[in-house]
C-alpha cells in the first residue's frame, strides 16, 4: 500500500443504519473479477491429497465403466437368449452381469469414501487457512461479519465442490468416453466414429454452451449470497435500532430485493440447465440412432447392433456428466475467486499458525486466540515515530506526525476529544491499521514485521468495542489466558470490580452472559472485558476507555485497581475520556485532530491553560454535581 492510501482497520464494522436501509449502500458487490488462477490456488492446497484424489477418480471411472459394461452385456445376454442358445454359451455373460452389478455398487461406495475422505481433509485445511487469513487480516478490510461468514462457509464449499463435483466426475467421464469409443471400434470402426462425434457433442460442445449461457448469471450469485448474509446479520443484530428509527420496512425491502434478484438468477440458471439437459438427451438418442444405421450399413450382426445402441445411450449419459461438471464449475468461479483472493493476500495476512491448531474451540465454543499459549515476559519498548494514519485517501489524517516513546514499564495516558485519534493509536499498536507514513515499533521491530501469532501476546488488552462471547463468565475470561487458574480469575475479576457480581450469581463463574454479553449491564460487560484484559496481562497493555459505562466513583476505583494489578515492568497505554485517576501516570498526551497538542504529567497539565485544564475543571464540576445528587 502506498503512503496516503486509505487504511481500514480490522473488525470495525460501519455502525448502525448507515449500511442497511439504503439500497446503494447495501447493494451487492459487483461480480468478483474472475481470477484465472483461482482454481490453481485452490488445487495447490489439494496437492497433499493427490494420491487419494487420483484413487477416487479411478474408482469413479470404474463405476461408470461398470455401468456401461453392465448395460452392454445385459443387452447382449437378452438378445442372445431370445435365440435360445445352449445355456453354457450364456454362462459367462450371466456371471459378468452379476459381477458388474455388484462391482458397480462397490466401486461407487469406495469412490465416495475415498473422494470425501480426501476432500474433507483438504477442506479442513482450507477452512483453517481462510479463518486465519480473516483473523490475521491487518488492513485493507471492512469486510462485514456476514460476508466473512459467507466466505468461511459457502465459498470454502466451492473448493470442495470443485474436486468432488467437477474434477473427479469430469475426468472419470472423459476416461470412460475414450474406453467406450475403443470398445465400439472393436465391433465397428465407423460406428465408433459416430459415437466419438456424439460424445464430443455431449462432452465438449454442450458443456461449453452451458458455460457460455450461465457464466454471467453465475458470477452474480456468489456476491449476492454474500450480500444476503450481510443483510441477515444486519437485520437480526440491528433489529431494535431499525425498529426505533422506523427503518425496518426499508431494510426488509432492500433485503427482499436482493433475495428476489438471487431467486431470478437461480431460476434462470435452472432453466438453462434444463434446456441443456434436454438437449443432451436428444443428442444421446440421435447418436444411438446414427450408430445403429452406420453399424447396419457396415454389416454388423443384429445382437451387436443392439449392444452398440444401448452402449451408446449409456456412454452419452456418462459424457453428459461433463455438462453438469461444467455448469458446476461456472457456478463455483466467483466463490473460488473470493477464497483465492483471501489466501493470496500479501504477507500481512499470512495464515496464522495453519500448521498448528487454528482457532481451537474451547469447551463451549469460545475460540481461543491463535498462539495464546501463555503470557510473554520481558521488556518491550514501544515507539511511534512520526506516524501518520489516514483511513481514506484525501481525508484528514486520523493521526498526523505522532511521536511517542513508551519504554517498558512506563504508563502513559492518551486523552482528547472524540474523534481525536485515540483509538487509532491503539489500532496502530496492535497492527489493526498500518501507518501511511512513519513507523510503530515494539521492541525495536516494526509492528508489521512481528509474526502475527506473536504480536497479540506482546500487545493487547481492552480494545474499543471489546467483544463478549455468548459463553460463561469463566470462558470469556479464559480467552485472555487459557491456562489461568481459579485464583487468577478471582484476582482479575476483583481488579475489574466484577468479583462481587460473580459471587452473587447462582451459577458464579459459570453464568452465561448472553449473545454479545446481552444479559449483562453495560458496566458489567465493560468490567468483564477489562478483567479478561488484565488476566491476559500482555507486556504492553492497551486499555481503551476501560471505565466506560461506569459511574464516576466506580470508574475511579476500577481504574486504580486495574493499574495496581498490572505487573511491574509491564507498560500501559491508557486511552480515556475521563481525566480522573491519571495523576499516577508517567505521561499524559492530549490529542486533538490527530496531533499532540499538550503533553506532560497530570499536575503540570492542570496548572497550564489548555484543553486538559479546561476539561479537568469541567469534569470535576460535573462529577461533584453528580456525586452531590447521588443518594
Ligand atoms: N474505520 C474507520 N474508517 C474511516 N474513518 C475512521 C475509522 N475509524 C476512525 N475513523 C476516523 O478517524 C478519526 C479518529 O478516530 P478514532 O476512533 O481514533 O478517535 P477517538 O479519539 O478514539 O474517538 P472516540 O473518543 O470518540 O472513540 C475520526 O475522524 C474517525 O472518524
Amino acid at each position: 500500500m502506498s503512503a496516503g492510501d486509505g487504511v481500514t482497520p480490522v473488525g470495525r464494522v460501519p455502525a448502525g443504519p448507515t449500511s442497511v436501509p439504503a439500497e446503494p449502500s447495501g447493494a451487492p458487490e459487483p461480480p468478483a473479477p474472475t481470477r484465472p488462477d483461482a482454481e490453481r490456488v485452490v488445487l495447490r492446497l489439494a496437492r497433499p491429497y493427490l494420491g487419494r484424489l487420483l484413487g477416487a477418480g479411478l474408482l469413479a471411472a470404474a463405476t461408470e465403466f461398470a455401468g456401461l459394461a453392465l448395460m452392454a452385456t445385459a443387452t447382449w445376454l437378452l438378445m442372445s437368449a431370445a435365440g435360445r442358445p445352449p445355456l453354457d454359451r450364456l454362462t459367462v455373460a450371466i456371471v459378468a452381469v452379476r459381477a458388474l452389478a455388484v462391482g458397480r455398487g462397490v466401486f461407487r461406495y469406495t469412490e465416495r469414501l475415498a473422494g470425501h475422505d480426501a476432500v474433507l481433509r483438504m477442506i479442513t485445511d482450507v477452512r483453517a487457512r481462510v479463518f486465519a487469513a480473516l483473523a490475521a487480516r491487518r488492513e485493507g478490510t471492512d469486510r462485514r461479519t456476514g460476508d466473512a461468514l459467507s466466505r468461511l462457509v459457502s465459498d470454502v464449499e466451492a473448493a470442495q465442490d470443485l474436486l468432488l463435483r467437477v474434477l473427479v466426475p469430469g475426468s472419470a467421464a472423459a476416461l470412460v468416453g475414450l474406453l467406450a469409443v475403443g470398445g465400439a471400434a472393436l465391433i465397428s470402426p465407423p460406428a465408433a466414429g459416430v459415437l466419438a462425434v456424439g460424445l464430443l457433442v455431449a462432452g465438449v460442445a454442450l458443456p461449453a454452451l452451458a458455460t457460455r449461457l450461465t457464466r454471467r448469471a453465475a458470477d452474480e450469485v456468489a456476491p449476492l449470497r454474500g450480500a444476503l448474509a450481510v443483510d441477515a446479520v444486519d437485520l437480526t443484530h440491528g433489529a431494535a435500532d431499525l425498529a426505533a428509527f422506523g427503518a425496518t420496512d426499508a431494510a426488509l425491502a432492500a433485503a427482499e430485493g436482493r433475495a428476489g434478484r438471487l431467486a431470478r438468477l437461480e431460476r434462470r440458471l435452472a432453466a438453462v440447465g434444463f434446456a441443456v439437459d434436454a438437449t443432451g438427451v436428444l443428442v444421446g438418442g440421435l447418436t444411438a440412432a446414427a450408430v445403429v444405421v452406420v453399424a447396419l450399413r457396415a454389416g454388423v450382426g443384429g445382437v451387436l447392433v443392439g449392444v452398440l445402441a444401448v452402449g451408446t445411450l449409456a456412454a452419452v449419459e456418462v459424457a453428459l456428466a461433463l455438462v453438469a461438471a461444467a455448469r458446476q464449475r461456472t457456478q463455483l468461479r466467483a466463490g473460488l475467486a473470493r477464497v483465492a483472493d483471501l489466501l493470496t493476500e500479501p504477507a500481512a495476512t499470512e495464515p496464522v499458525g495453519v500448521t498448528g491448531p487454528v482457532g481451537v474451540t474451547g469447551p463451549v465454543g469460545v475460540t481461543e486466540p491463535v498462539g495464546a499459549a501463555g503470557p510473554v515476559t520481558g521488556g518491550h519498548d514501544v515507539r511511534f515515530e512520526d506516524v501518520t494514519i489516514r483511513y481514506r485517501a484525501g481525508a484528514a489524517p486520523a493521526l498526523a506526525g505522532f511521536d511517542l516513546d513508551l519504554p517498558a514499564g512506563c504508563r502513559v495516558a492518551v486523552v482528547g476529544p472524540s474523534g481525536a485519534g485515540k483509538s487509532t493509536l491503539a489500532a496502530a499498536l496492535t497492527g489493526a491499521v498500518r501507518p501511511a507514513a512513519g513507523r510503530v515499533t515494539v521492541g525495536g521491530v516494526p509492528v508489521s514485521e512481528h509474526p502475527a501469532d506473536r504480536l497479540p501476546r506482546i500487545v493487547g488488552g481492552l480494545l474499543a468495542e471489546a467483544y463478549v462471547f455468548h459463553a460463561t463468565v469463566r470462558e470469556n475470561l479464559l480467552l485472555g489466558r487459557p491456562d489461568a487458574g481459579e485464583a487468577d480469575l478471582t484476582d482479575a475479576a476483583r481488579a475489574a470490580g466484577l468479583l462481587d457480581w460473580v459471587r452473587d450469581q447462582p451459577e458464579g463463574w459459570d453464568t452465561v452472559v448472553g449473545e454479545q454479553g446481552g444479559q449483562l449491564s453495560g458496566g458489567q460487560r465493560q468490567r468483564l472485558a477489562l478483567a479478561r484484559a488484565l488476566l491476559a496481562a500482555p507486556p504492553v497493555l492497551v486499555l481503551d476507555e476501560p471505565t466506560e459505562g461506569l459511574d464516576p466513583a466506580a470508574a475511579d476505583a476500577v481504574l486504580d485497581s486495574a493499574l495496581a494489578a498490572t505487573p511491574a515492568g509491564h507498560s500501559v497505554l491508557l486511552i480515556s475520556h475521563r481525566l480522573s485517576g491519571l495523576a499516577g501516570l508517567d505521561e499524559i498526551l492530549v490529542l486533538e485532530g490527530g496531533r499532540v497538542v499538550q503533553r506532560g504529567r497530570h499536575e503540570e497539565l492542570v496548572a497550564r491553560p489548555g484543553w486538559y485544564r479546561e476539561q479537568w475543571l469541567r469534569q470535576e464540576a460535573a462529577e461533584r454535581g453528580y456525586l452531590a445528587l447521588a443518594p
